[in-house]
């Protein structure tokens, strides 16, 4: 079956587990002394559901300041941006709501975008409260997932919800495109009519 090819940008500070999410859903392996990622890095994988098939290409972006201009060109032409906080960090919460406001003002049009708390088997060193983080991520619509790339939770809940979220989209735009297509028949029947008007 073809695979639409999907492009995915993780974004988030450094050291909340973005390459070790990725690592978790691709390759299913988790590693305590994960190294910071420079520039960025790429795996994809693909996903089946009941009706479609997609290849996420995923680039896991380094979090670290000194490479934060280069991110445009990772969630440039992406179809998905997930950003990621660290549940025991108040302050990579706080950068994870200045990159949705960057993906709001410069991301592509219609990113779909995914919020997600990493670590959560840290509970009892929660610093950013679960309700917070969700109605945050309701406010600005976007997917909200709690993770734990160390004991694979919630990883492939978020992929498949984010592959459901693409085949919503798809059939939104091909309603989207009947009904421009029905009303340019309807218009151009009236035109036709006018012009073949006899008299
Ligand atoms: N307890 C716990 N530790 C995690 C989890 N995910 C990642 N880590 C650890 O957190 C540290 C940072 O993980 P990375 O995946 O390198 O984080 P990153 O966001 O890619 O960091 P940069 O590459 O610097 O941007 C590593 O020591 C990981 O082993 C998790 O779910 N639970």
């Amino acid at each position: 079956m073809y695979a639409e090819e999907i492009k995915v940008v993780i974004l988030g500070n450094s050291g909340v587990g973005k390459s070790s999410i990725m690592m978790r859903f691709v390759k299913d392996e988790f590693s305590a002394t994960q190294p910071t990622t420079m520039g960025a890095a790429f795996m994809s994988k693909i996903i089946k559901t009941n009706d479609n098939q997609f290849k996420f290409q995923i680039w896991d972006t380094a979090g670290q300041e000194k490479y934060k201009s280069l991110a445009p060109l990772y969630y440039r032409e992406a179809r998905i941006g997930i950003v990621v906080y660290d549940i025991t960090s108040l302050a990579s919460f706080g950068v994870l709501k200045t990159w949705i406001t960057e993906l709001q003002k410069q991301g592509p049009e219609n990113l779909i975008l995914a919020i997600v708390g990493n670590k959560s088997d840290l509970q009892d060193k929660q610093e950013v409260p679960y309700e917070d983080a969700m109605n945050f991520a309701k406010q600005v619509d976007a997917l909200f997932e709690l993770t734990s790339a160390k004991e694979n939770r919630g990883i492939n809940d978020l992929f498949m919800k984010l592959a459901s979220k693409i085949e919503q989209q798809k059939i939104q735009n091909s309603m989207k495109k009947n009904v421009s297509s029905q009303s340019f028949a309807v218009n151009s029947n009236q035109h036709n009519k006018q012009g073949s008007c006899p008299c």
